[in-house]
């Protein structure tokens, strides 16, 4: 029987943008099927830049990318279910989010890939429920809380049953209970889940792993724990814990 291929492998990535400005020098990164790894890094390492080359946004000058087997390439087909294999949840939920009612958002890209009838509404139902939003179905997006609205972003992407599930600092803009039901629906979807974040300690209690870039480079990549406990690494790396996390526990001295 064959191994089965990682959710993701980036190898050698390089990439210069049109002004000539390299902003990966030679990209190396595995993620297994069911992982969840935290990308971390300083403003300006990249990690915007090799998202957007997960699904094809961007072409590597160096270097190629596969999706569980499939290599990103930029012909349409192969385009296309790069596309659905890599879901992405950007920032801001309003980027994604443009229909009248959640559900007609969520149907919105599994409808495009001709799933029609009780096919698309058992997907829309299984997205909707995976992040607790079955109950606003009919609500319109936009009278939603923010933090519904991320969720609601979520459920779009998990409607196409993706391979990796791309997550562009999930927890910004959350409030303290927001961020933990986020957390609490993230760890339980059955996905691979690669997560861009500056938020340390989210890192730590979602992603066993977590893979640091700086200057376009892998500079670590490791269990979350080891990583966050290396003072002189993140101090390398203009990465902070907020004062008095503690990566061995997880806790602060206060909720001890
Ligand atoms: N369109 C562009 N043209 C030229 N250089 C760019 C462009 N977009 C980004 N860069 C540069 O590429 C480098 C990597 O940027 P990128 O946005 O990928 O970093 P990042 O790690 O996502 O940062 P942040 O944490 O601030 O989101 C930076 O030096 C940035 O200035």
């Amino acid at each position: 029987m064959q191994p089965t291929p990682p959710s993701l492998d980036v190898r050698g990535v390089r990439y210069a943008y049109p002004d000539g400005h390299v902003a990966l020098h030679g990209v190396d990164l595995t993620v297994a099927r069911g992982e969840r790894v935290a990308l971390l890094g300083p403003n300006g390492a990249g990690k915007t830049t090799l998202v957007l080359h997960l699904n094809g946004i961007l072409t590597p000058t160096e270097g190629q990318i596969a999706v569980g087997g499939l290599t990103v390439g930029q012909d349409r087909a192969t385009l296309a279910e790069i596309r659905r294999r890599v879901g992405i949840v950007f920032q801001d939920p309003d980027d994604q989010l443009f229909l009248p009612t959640v559900a007609e958002d969520v149907a919105f890209g599994p409808a495009n890939l001709g799933l029609r009838g009780a096919e698309l509404a058992a997907r829309v139902d299984e997205a909707l429920a995976a992040v607790g939003m079955s109950e606003h179905r009919d609500r319109t997006p936009h009278h939603l809380s923010f933090g519904q609205r991320r969720r609601v972003a979520v459920a779009t992407v998990l409607a196409m049953r993706p391979e990796i599930l791309v997550l562009d600092e999930p927890s910004s803009n959350l409030d303290p209970a927001a961020r933990r039901e986020l957390a609490g629906i993230l760890r339980t979807l059955p996905v691979t889940l690669l997560m861009v974040t500056h938020d340390l300690p989210y890192a730590f209690e979602l992603c066993d792993r977590s893979v640091i870039l700086d200057a376009g480079r892998v500079v670590a990549d490791g269990p979350t724990a080891v990583l966050l406990d290396d003072e002189e690494l993140l101090a390398r790396h203009r990465l902070e814990l907020p004062y008095p996390f503690r990566p061995t526990t997880g806790r602060t001295p206060i909720s001890e």
